[in-house]
């Protein structure tokens, strides 16, 4: 036992160049087991427990069951690492220098423990003595440093060539990813969570980045390793290696129980994980609302739930990482306790040296390690999958609505129409049954009708972020299908009903909408913002248009945000403009001047506006209004034509207005 533990010990001491799960294996699986079956039992029960209580965790379990790893995803995975061959080729080349040097020790090793043995014993003559490896050592020391140089040496570049490509891998893949999300429909946002999307890019990318190099790495390390040594075990004692055979097959059905469970938990863990980025990322920034409303301890509590399901997810991944090092463990001890005893009998017989014996135990010990590494391996491969699963599904995933492609038409000569378009949102009821309406080239059409009618939707139809379920929306008698999407929205200024600003300068956000940034000029920035009445407060900050805006321009007033958001929608001087509530954040004189602003650039060109307003005071000026009620349009015309009709349902929203807002209609 001595012996044992003495290689255990010497095993220990050389975590350093031992694979890292090897040194799991031999450091820390002993205490695993110390801690005893209690504990597995009790963590075990109360996880069964709370697994059963979490039932957003188990739902999801059963979506894993069908994730299962395949050839496909594998492929894939490698396929990333497909630029970068080279570079990982030259990574796994030092590793079979620095491999060599590492697995010829123990044979040194077992040579210098025979001619010590000899040399006691007296068995060699003066000649032999002469070629004694530790005196040849002794006389040359530059060479043994320099061999022990060029192995360090080597795994330096390795761990460069393989880190470096790592990351190369991660950062194509978080770019690829970012592009695909991108690109995807308004219907996919809908679904997905920008929290979670965040944490694919983040942790998944880092994950599978990993798994194509450090891990490829270490895996083909432990490979190089186990192949070496048991070549080796095989070149010492042909005898000795029956006792290996036996426990190899334990070791093997090992690893495909384990690895099985582990990809199940990574890809549970991958779950929560993002299920909590996401709860942090959305209350973290709508922090005022947060503080506003006093639900820090509300927030706390909700993130909080998220940590306890990555706990208990996090318990169960442990336990069974812990029983696979545990059993790697026993077999591992087991089979080494059998060589000794094999051993000492061969020894004992003539058949073996103490040198043999030594170089055999220290080669089963690093393929044992290596079994272990190559375990790690198999781990952090399937993590690898199961991280790859869901960025795959990103990067391939198709958009309903295309970015690109199509006939590039970019204005109005006639009209568009909505032609009897229905529309619903997914998993919701249906909005519209039959929308028809024109909207006139060249005129303000308004539109009108109570909160939730539709309204916004028709802007976000019109724009093509969405496509009607039935009819057609027709640009001069052209499908907007059949338009080149990105062509069409980018001849389109639109200002929403909460103006979005970026962290930027108020020169940066206003240019935003322009393709060709660098190509607008100082006199075109200043002329939009005058146009829309922001130049004035704009020149009132001490840096001016470079003044920054903060996060979500939480810096400038809702007015302010409004009327820079509109100075945006005009620098690119659009055919079609869509206001969307464009003016509610104003205050009624900045309004007035807006509108005049506005009025004089209609008057001077041919712009095809439509104004998505609940302040009816804003479109007395419209040339048509359209009312949507019930998924329909209920009126449609001249304000004067429309406030006539008795029972209206626009002079009903008029009269409703005028009660409760009676002061800005006063201008
Ligand atoms: N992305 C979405 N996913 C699902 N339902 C949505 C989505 N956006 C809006 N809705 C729903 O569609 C309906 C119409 O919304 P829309 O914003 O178009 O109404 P609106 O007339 O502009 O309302 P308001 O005047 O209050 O802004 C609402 O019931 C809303 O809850």
């Amino acid at each position: 036992m001595s012996l044992l533990s003495h290689i255990s010990r010497l095993c220990c001491s050389r975590c350093s160049s031992i694979p890292s799960s090897s040194t799991r294996l031999f450091c820390y699986a002993p205490q695993i087991g110390r801690t005893g079956g209690g504990f597995l039992r009790s963590t075990l029960i109360k996880s069964k427990q709370a697994f059963r209580n979490v039932s957003v965790v188990e739902t999801k379990r059963e979506s894993y069951k069908l994730k299962n790893a395949s050839w496909k995803d594998l492929k894939a995975i490698l396929s990333l690492a497909g630029p970068y061959k080279w570079r990982i080729l030259l990574g796994i080349s030092f590793l079979g220098v620095s491999s060599t040097i590492f697995l010829l020790t123990p044979r040194v090793l077992g040579k210098l423990i025979d001619e010590w043995d000899e040399t006691k014993q007296d068995k060699m003559d003066q000649t032999d003595k002469s070629l004694l490896l530790a005196r040849y050592f002794k006389e040359n020391p530059v060479a043994l440093v320099g061999v022990l140089m060029l192995g360090a040496l080597a795994i330096a570049a390795r761990i460069y060539c393989m880190h470096t490509a790592g990351q190369l891998v991660i950062n194509d893949l978080r770019k690829t990813v970012f592009n695909s999300v991108l690109r995807q429909d308004m219907a996919f946002f809908d679904k997905n969570k920008v929290g979670e999307i965040v944490s694919r890019l983040s942790t998944d990318a880092l994950i599978v980045g990993y798994s194509v190099s450090m891990n490829l790495s270490d895996g083909a390390r432990a490979l190089l390793t186990c192949l070496g040594s048991g070549g080796l075990m095989v070149y010492t004692s042909l005898a000795m290696c029956k006792v290996i055979v036996v426990v190899v097959p334990v070791i093997v059905g090992t690893f495909a129980v384990f690895g099985k469970l582990q990809r199940k938990y990574t890809l549970m863990m991958q779950e929560a994980v993002a299920g909590a980025n996401q709860v942090a990322t959305e209350r973290l920034s709508s922090v005022r609302t947060v503080r506003m409303l006093v639900a820090e301890k509300k927030e706390l509590a909700a993130y909080s739930d998220k940590i306890n399901e990555i706990w208990l997810i996090s318990k169960m991944e442990g336990l069974a990482k812990g029983c696979m090092f545990g059993s790697f463990q026993f077999t591992g001890y087991l089979a080494l306790s059998s060589i000794l005893f094999y051993g000492s009998n061969l020894i004992s017989q003539g058949l073996l040296t103490y040198g043999e014996l030594s170089s055999f135990c220290l080669y089963a010990v690093l393929s044992a390690g290596s079994l272990s590494a190559m375990s790690g391996f198999y781990l952090e491969l399937m993590k690898g999958l199961g991280a790859s699963s869901r960025l795959f599904e990103l990067k391939d995933r198709e958009p309903k609505i295309p970015l690109e492609g199509g006939i590039q038409k970019g204005n109005v000569q006639e009209a568009i129409r909505f032609e009897h378009v229905a529309f619903g949102y997914a998993d919701r009821d249906p909005l519209f049954h039959n929308i028809s309406f024109d909207v006139p080239a060249g005129k303000i059409t308004a539109v009108v009708g109570s909160s939730g009618s539709g309204k916004s939707t028709i802007a976000s139809l019109l724009l093509r972020l969405y496509d009607p379920t039935n009819g057609r929306i027709l640009v001069d008698g052209v499908d907007l299908k059949d338009l080149d999407p990105s062509y069409w929205r980018r001849h389109i200024g639109t200002v929403g009903q909460e103006p979005v600003l970026f962290s930027t300068t108020i020169r940066d956000n206003i240019i935003y909408g322009s393709t060709e940034p660098e190509k607008v000029s100082e006199a075109d920035i200043v002329s939009a913002a005058e146009q829309s009445n922001a130049d004035e407060f704009i020149m009132r900050f001490p840096q001016k248009y470079d003044t920054k805006v903060g996060e979500h321009g939480s810096t400038l007033s809702g007015g302010q945000k409004q009327r820079i958001a509109i100075a945006r929608a005009l620098v690119n001087k659009p055919n079609i403009l869509i206001m969307d509530e464009a003016t509610s954040a104003l205050d009624a004189s900045s309004e007035y001047l807006v509108r005049i602003a506005l009025n004089k650039l209609l008057a001077n060109s041919k712009q095809t506006v439509m104004i998505i307003a609940h302040r009816l005071s804003t479109i007395k000026h419209a040339d048509q209004i359209v009312v949507v009620d019930k998924g329909s349009v209920a009126e449609c015309g001249s304000y004067e034509e429309l406030i006539q009709i008795p029972d209206g349902i626009f002079r009903k929203l008029v009269e409703k207005q005028t009660f409760g807002f009676k002061d800005q209609d006063s201008y």
